[in-house]
């Protein structure tokens, strides 16, 4: 695998985001149901000029550093951007600019909001909120007077230069005064979701995990299987990972805590530095990692993160404790039949992408499957 490529390569249409690109051989593409670009759910980022949207699309999805974000130029059209990952990352982001006027005539907002699943606001928690704030209005009641079934979430971003209180004021503020407006105009069917992120921590793929699971019809499916797999084998928490954003697409049904998720996201560096160094041999076919791929590690807490590949660009990160981990043949053969009913859900995404009608059915999950421990 190469890390040398060139910026333009590295940041034109065409490159395959983060440092795990698909040549890297770490699973077979086969299962990877590639939408048409049609056909993929739509994601639009929007917000007052360099509120920082670009910078979570670079940083998330292009893997470009926090510190570089500061010689972004300024967005003067729209960009588009394809996301491939794997079969249940498969979207786009429109990236607008921060100067869009509503009120251009010559804007096809029918084109824009139809059909988009999610609208993404960025407001600068650092700036003067009430332009921001009036901004948000217009956007959202212009989104969802289009498409009514489009989910609109805000992200209160640049939190990094906030103590933790402030945090809390400036959230609790923007939802008071946006809920107000809306009530004040007499709109009550919009739901409103609030993140603090900052590109500079790990709160930025948290919300954009959110925001991506929204776009996932099976997510009750998967959340199922990781609840059946976690409490069959004694596991605390574990995430289901894309490995190329490091945005978890599922996870099981107890509370995420910002720590676990962080050490995740770390163990994903770690197996992906190291197997970018020492897996791939050069000038030879064989890949790094196969289906019998996996990555272990100790904590000095007596906590044990225990990776497994599960597809195409998918991972299940696990977090538990040592003494669980004795008993790895039992989670192992969990993870076996987890795995298979993955791929079943998989399949049937596949078919309905093929038949081109999206649908919300899942495989019956049935715990039968599972070696109780
Ligand atoms: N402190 C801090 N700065 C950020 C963060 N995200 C982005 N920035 C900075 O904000 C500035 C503007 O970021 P851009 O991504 O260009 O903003 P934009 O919304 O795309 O701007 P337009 O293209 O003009 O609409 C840059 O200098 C970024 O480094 C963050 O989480 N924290």
């Amino acid at each position: 695998m190469s890390f040398d490529q060139d910026e333009e390569d590295q940041y034109g249409p065409t490159y395959n985001v983060g440092s795990f690109s698909k040549d890297f051989g770490y699973f077979d593409n086969d299962e990877v149901g590639t939408a048409r670009p049609e056909q993929k759910p739509r994601i639009l980022l929007m917000g007052l000029r360099r509120s920082g949207k670009s910078s979570i699309l670079k940083v998330v999805f292009q893997k470009m550093s926090p510190n570089e974000t500061l010689f972004l130029e300024s967005t003067n059209k729209i960009v588009k951007e394809d996301i491939s990952n794997s079969s249940f990352v498969q979207f786009q982001i429109w990236d607008f600019p921060g100067q869009i006027n509503f009120f251009d005539p010559s804007l096809d907002l029918d084109n824009m909001f139809g059909g988009c699943g999610v609208l993404v606001f960025v407001i600068d928690a650092q700036d003067d909120l009430t332009e921001a704030l009036n901004k948000l209005h217009i956007t959202v009641t212009k989104a969802h007077k289009i498409n009514p079934n489009i989910k609109c979430e805000v992200f209160i971003h640049k939190v990094d230069g906030l103590t933790e209180d402030n945090k809390m004021d400036v959230q609790r503020d923007i939802n008071q005064r946006s809920n107000d407006d809306l009530q004040d105009a007499g709109i009550d069917s919009i739901h409103l979701s609030f993140y603090l992120t900052s590109i500079y921590d790990h709160s930025i793929f948290e919300a954009f995990s959110k925001v991506v699971q929204k776009l996932i019809p099976q997510l009750p499916a998967l959340e199922n299987l990781l609840n059946i797999l976690i409490s069959n084998s004694a596991i605390e928490k574990a995430f289901l990972f894309d490995v190329v954003s490091k945005i978890y697409i599922a996870t099981d049904s107890s509370p995420v805590d910002m720590q676990s998720y962080q050490l995740c996201c770390d163990m994903i560096d770690v197996v992906i530095d190291v197997s970018g160094i020492y897996g791939v041999q050069d000038d030879c076919d064989s890949t790094a990692f196969d289906s019998q791929s996996f990555s272990l590690i100790k904590l000095n807490n007596s906590t044990v993160l225990y990776l497994r590949e599960v597809s195409t660009c998918l991972a299940l990160v696990c977090i538990l404790r040592e003494d669980n981990f004795e008993k790895q043949g039992v989670i192992d053969y969990n993870f076996l039949c987890f795995r298979k009913a993955i791929q079943q859900v998989f399949e049937l995404r596949n078919k309905s992408l093929a038949s081109g009608s999206p649908t919300d059915d899942a495989p019956p999950v049935t715990n039968s499957d599972s070696q109780l421990n």
